[in-house]
């Protein structure tokens, strides 16, 4: 294995001698891995997994010093070379390469897990060609349609992929090159972009715009994605006069998103108080004849884009949700489309070792022992991918977090997603990573070029700022690796629309390889709507704990409640906790006034409210 001290420079290492670094512990590490060559067996699988997962994941490897083995990693360096170039896996025009060999799989699990692939390979065929692989909601899959209309299954499909791009197109075209102009804007033209959305309908669109935005883009993105009121002011506050040129986009899928519809609503007050005319400025990309969409269309709304059905929030990044802000921002959208497609194309290879997307799941298969046994580290070594990790975490965790199986079986998978960016993330948890709880694999994005072209320089003889990037990624890895942690390295090139749409179909495919192999729906997420469920009937709650305090606070004199009272007075004893709760904040917020008692002891509290509201009071 290569030692950190051939990457970075002696002396460099002298002001910060990282023993751990080294060949030598790597050669101590071996001494008490149970594995030499290619013959490797796998611990720490809970039991209940060694009974359904492929036999070769179930070998346990001898414990030393009562403590569970290591996984049984090779450690030669020749062999691990030999490892290396055997699996390297290269799409030559995408530029693009992904490392397992730091992955400690067998060929006997390979071997073994084949057969799976094969049906992962064939269901993936299906969902191409229109099969219905959401069951449970009845849908198609279409996303992998959206970067090659020709492959939608049929001709009404491909239209609509088609005029939608083409009309995203010349929509932007005209709000760039100024034909489009808000209607009171002393610019004259558009400037920024304030993007309404959340879940899918914003990690896409923050990701890329972080990844791609030029540095001077035709229109500036800022978003709100969530229903935080001080979030939402500060976007606004941080516009102020350029509210008037600012294109509003409202993504929701559903169309009836609450976080969503409230960040809408906020912004159309600031856009009244501005004395704005929202409509000439709003943008609605959702489904056909959602509330959203009604809206926008009695409304007279700027412009409209669909979202189909076929297409998931979390996968939706190359439909209008993430392609009409790309365009705005003067990223070229077909290119992305483009690394998306000639992604998908290798990722349509029925042989696991030339099929990325497959390799990427063989991998964390082999790693999470086939349960999500240990968490994904995503650590992108380039600023520009900070939100990759982050946007992963929804595609990933959404996708394969499920409680059930597609047979109905409780099989509570998942995978867990967590990151931000190399090497910033070494001086925050990698001590733990390497040293502490074994509990993770980790993938290392690396980007070979550090700088455009005729930028770069020597900040010390022989040595750029890139190169200590460079560096620190290598060492982190060897480090990471002579400790027993896996890791997965994919490279690209440059960070352009073509390897970012390249990144994210290797992703989505992965995804929906791994989710094939543990034999689970990629496509739902049934566990969202219980907290969604249960937000509304906080607020259900709220409404008649404040129709009770009203009523009190309409008495001559005043009549303050104990917690008790209320919750008795709005028959849900049971609430009482919950009711304290909505009493603490509306208190907080001023829209309750505690009369005796403080917070802190919720026995004593005793409220009322400042004003009494005779209207409600018939409502
Ligand atoms: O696009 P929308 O319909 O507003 O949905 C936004 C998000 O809402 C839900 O919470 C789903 O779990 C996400 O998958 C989705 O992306």
């Amino acid at each position: 294995m290569a030692s950190i001290s051939n990457l970075i420079p002696k002396h460099h290492l002298l002001s910060s001698p990282k023993p751990q670094f080294t060949l030598r512990i790597n050669e101590a590490f071996k001494t008490s891995f149970s594995g030499t060559g290619s013959k490797i067996s796998h611990s720490f699988l809970p039991h209940s997994v060694a009974r359904d997962v492929p036999s070769s994941l179930s070998k346990t490897a001898v414990a030393i010093d009562g403590l569970p083995a290591k996984k049984g990693l090779e450690t030669d360096p020749k062999a691990l070379w030999e490892r290396y170039t055997e699996w390297l896996y290269q799409h030559k025009e995408l530029g693009l390469y992904l490392d397992v060999s730091r992955i400690g799989f067998s060929e006997e699990f390979v071997k073994e897990m084949e057969p799976r692939f094969m049906k992962a390979f064939k269901a993936m065929e299906e969902l191409e060609k229109g099969a219905i692989s959401n069951p449970d909601e009845g849908r198609m899959v279409g996303h992998y349609w959206l970067r090659n209309p020709k492959l939608a299954p049929n001709s009404f499909l491909r239209l609509q992929i088609e005029n939608t791009l083409e009309a995203i197109c010349a929509f932007s075209e005209e709000i760039v090159g100024g034909k489009i102009k808000p209607p009171s804007s002393p610019d004259g033209r558009f400037t920024q972009i304030l993007s309404v959305g959340i879940g899918g309908s914003a990690l896409g669109p923050q990701f890329v715009a972080e990844a791609l935005a030029p540095d001077n883009p035709p229109l500036k993105i800022r978003f709100i994605d969530n229903t935080d009121p001080a979030g939402i002011d500060h976007q606004i506050a941080q516009l102020g006069p350029k509210l008037a040129s600012t294109l509003v986009i409202v993504i929701s899928k559903s169309g009836g998103t609450p976080e969503t519809r409230n960040g809408l609503l906020e912004v159309q007050k600031a856009f009244r108080e501005a004395g704005l005319n929202f409509a000439k400025q709003g943008v609605a990309i959702t489904q056909e004849n959602s509330l959203l969409d009604n809206t926008a269309r009695i409304e007279g709304w700027l412009a409209r884009f669909p979202m189909f059905d076929w297409v998931g929030g979390r996968t939706s990044e190359m439909s209008a949700v993430g392609l009409l802000a790309a365009a705005l921002q003067g990223i070229d959208i077909k290119e992305m489309l483009a690394g998306a497609s000639l992604m998908d194309e290798a990722n349509r290879t029925p042989v696991v070792k030339n099929n990325p997307a497959a390799l990427l799941a063989l991998c964390w298969y082999w790693a999470s022992g086939g349960v999500g046994s240990k968490d994904m580290v995503v650590l992108p070594y380039k600023d520009s991918l900070l939100l990759f990790s982050r946007y992963l975490q929804q595609l990933v965790m959404e996708s394969l977090g499920k409680e059930f199986d597609l047979n109905g079986n409780r099989v509570n998978q998942g995978l867990t997603v967590y990151g931000n960016k190399g090497s910033t993330d070494q001086h925050a948890y990698i001590q733990q990573l390497r040293e502490g709880v074994h509990n993770f694999f980790a993938t290392f994005i690396e980007v070979l070029r550090d700088r455009p072209p005729g930028h770069d320089w020597e900040l010390e003889p022989g040595v750029t700022c890139g190169d200590y990037l460079f560096g620190m990624l290598q060492g982190t890895r060897s480090a990471l690796y002579a400790n027993g942690r896996e890791s997965i390295t994919v490279t690209v090139q440059e960070v352009t629309p073509r390897s970012v749409g390249a990144l994210i179909a290797l992703y989505e495919r992965a995804v929906g390889i791994y989710a094939s192999l543990v034999n689970v729906n990629a496509y739902h997420q049934p566990g969202v709507e219980a907290g969604k469920k249960a937000a509304g009937e906080v607020l259900a709650l709220q409404k008649r704990v404040l129709a009770v305090l009203n009523e009190a606070s309409c008495m001559d004199p005043v009549e303050p409640l104990s917690i008790e009272k209320v919750a008795d007075r709005c028959h849900a004893p049971e609430d009482i906790e919950m009711i304290y709760k909505i009493i603490a904040h509306m208190a907080a917020n001023d829209r309750a006034i505690i009369a005796e008692g403080d917070c802190g002891s919720p026995r004593s509290v005793k409220v009322f409210l400042g004003e009494c509201n005779v209207d409600a009071l018939y409502d």
